[in-house]
């Protein structure tokens, strides 16, 4: 088995994007929501803060309000005409809709491409915004096995930030895209006739040998915490002796999406001008 960091690829995307920023002469703005007490929004908005002020951008984050203040306080950000965008990271507050919260937000600011437009523009294979960590697989995949034009990628979980948007991008380099998810009624099928395969579905242990031939490339977007500290759904010991490369969880997927999302960012507010 081989492990892939994506520290390198991350630092490659975050020189392009500190290149984009000077070439802009000033410092985009960006407004993170996130609720502190989730670890994993916890360790994304400290990582981007931390990468942000290297590249130029000028990034807080802020804790989501009460449910009742969350579409309210969208829209005074959606006003605010010194901030070029705003991240609302998931899961939301309980009890607010994501789609009202990014209709609210509006296509201009969401880089994350959770607006309509941005999705819909996705999903028709033209130029769209598209979520970070669905853009950070796209760039991994290519990384490590090359050109995607007819490959097998065999995506578990269907959620709305990396399944569905990811599967779009694949089919836009030319992969044959297989997404299964949790009525998926028999997942090792699938995922034994994929040479890539990429699981978000948040379950410790859930790919294991039965699950991959020989060769496959494995991303590991799932952050699960447990007593065994931070660990992916890939079954790491029962894959030791295997001829497969997994991403490191959480430096594989993690720093690129980072990256990807100060990416968008920087061409958010090129967009908006100076
Ligand atoms: N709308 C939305 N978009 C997201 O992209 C999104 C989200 N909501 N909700 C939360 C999850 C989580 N997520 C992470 C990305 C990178 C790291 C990351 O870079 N982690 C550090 C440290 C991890 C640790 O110490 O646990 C690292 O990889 O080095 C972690 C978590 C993006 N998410």
């Amino acid at each position: 088995m081989r492990i892939f960091n994506g520290t390198a690829l991350a630092a490659r995307l975050n020189a392009e994007t500190q290149a984009r920023v000077a070439e802009l002469g000033r410092a985009p703005r960006c407004r993170v929501l996130l609720d502190g007490s989730n670890a994993g929004m916890a360790a994304y908005g400290a990582r981007l803060a931390d990468s942000a002020v290297a590249a130029g951008i000028d990034l807080e984050t802020e804790s989501y309000p009460q449910a009742a203040e969350v579409l309210p306080r969208l829209a005074t950000l959606a006003a605010d005409a010194t901030l070029d965008a705003v991240a609302t990271l998931y899961p939301l507050p309980a009890g607010v809709d994501p789609l009202q919260a990014a209709l609210t937000l509006g296509a201009a600011k969401d880089i994350d491409g959770l607006h309509p437009e941005n999705a819909g523009l996705l999903a028709l294979g033209a130029p769209a915004r598209a979520p970070a960590t669905a853009r950070a697989c796209r760039l991994i995949a290519e990384d490590i096995a090359g050109p995607l034009t007819g490959r097998e990628v065999v995506l578990v979980g269907a959620s709305r930030i990396v399944g569905r948007p990811l599967a779009q991008l694949l089919l836009d380099a030319g992969a044959t895209v297989t997404l299964t998810h949790a009525d998926t009624r028999d997942l090792a099928a699938h995922t034994r006739g994929a040479e890539i395969v990429i699981t978000a579905a948040g379950r410790a242990g859930l790919i294991g040998p039965d699950h991959l031939a020989d060769g496959t490339v494995v991303l590991d977007v799932s952050i699960n915490r447990g007593a065994h500290g931070v660990i992916g759904d890939v079954d790491l010991a029962a894959l030791a002796d295997r001829d497969v490369t997994v991403t490191h969880v959480p430096d594989g997927v993690g720093p690129v999406t980072t990256g990807c999302l100060l990416a968008n960012i920087a061409a958010t507010a090129c967009e908006a001008g100076s």
